[in-house]
């Protein structure tokens, strides 16, 4: 089966700054990948690369086999939510998905049902702007969810959200993936990542890692935050 991501020597260089370079990696159908490293690292420039919000400078990102702006009906195959990517803050969680459902073809029914499943429906009312951050990060997800889409990206996810909400988030992909979906997400909590992904790839502008989060830690003999250091620390300062 076609891998539902793919990057292939993907690079982007700012003026000067080389955010990502020679990125190669692949995401399987079904699996949940983690994206991990420090900050500055490049992972939100390469999420943002194959979702088509910029253009590499080197090599391509593709989704089910084409770059995501070629996609016919995006919205149906990927949902994603990114860190920094806001909402406006005067309309309600409600609002704001039923226009993004209208926007995906989805049904006002859709909506209810993941303001529940979210566990939004008592603040779905309550204007997006007086959400806290935990609130945020679900309405981020049922705004990635609204168009019922086999692949999910997700920039930091569990940012924000309290141990239930982390619990029920990991709980929530692997429910996604054991149905059949995809997940790419990026994040900074290791020792929560290690609980949830099943695939790693960890990069410091170019790639250090790509395989099983089993083959990372010897099949869990070693903490996932221990071999993360080790190929950090190896990779010294950012070119
Ligand atoms: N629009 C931009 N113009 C110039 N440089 C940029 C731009 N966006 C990102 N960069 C630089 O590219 C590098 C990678 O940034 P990026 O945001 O992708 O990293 P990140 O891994 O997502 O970091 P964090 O964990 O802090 O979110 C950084 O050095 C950053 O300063």
């Amino acid at each position: 089966m076609p891998p539902v991501v793919r990057f292939s020597g993907f690079g982007k260089v700012y003026r000067e700054v080389v955010a990502v370079r020679e990125l190669s990696f692949t995401v399987g159908q079904g699996r949940i990948l983690g994206l991990l490293g420090p900050n500055g690292a490049g992972k939100s420039t390469a999420l943002r690369g194959l979702l088509g919000l910029l253009r590499p400078t080197a090599g391509s990102a593709t989704v089910f086999g084409r770059p995501y702006g070629e996609l016919s009906t995006p919205a149906r195959r990927v949902g994603a939510h990114l860190d920094g990517v806001g909402f406006e803050p005067g309309i309600s969680g409600r609002g704001h998905l039923r226009i993004c459902a209208a926007a995906a073809g989805a049904s006002r029914q859709r909506v209810e049902r993941l303001l529940a499943e979210v566990g939004l429906r008592a603040a779905a009312n309550r204007r997006v702007g007086r959400y806290s951050a935990g609130m945020t990060q679900r309405l981020g997800l049922a705004t990635a969810l609204v168009g019922d889409p086999e692949l999910l990206v997700l920039d930091e996810p569990a940012n924000g959200l309290d141990p239930d909400g982390i619990r029920w988030l990991r709980r929530f992909l692997r429910e996604f993936a054991d149905g059949g979906g995809t997940v790419l997400l990026s994040s900074h909590q290791l020792a929560e990542v290690a609980q949830t992904i099943d695939d790693v790839v960890i990069i410091k502008g170019g790639l250090l890692f790509a395989g099983s989060l089993a083959e990372l830690t010897d099949g869990g003999r070693h903490e996932l935050e221990q071999r993360y250091f080790d190929l950090i620390d190896r990779a010294g300062e950012p070119a």
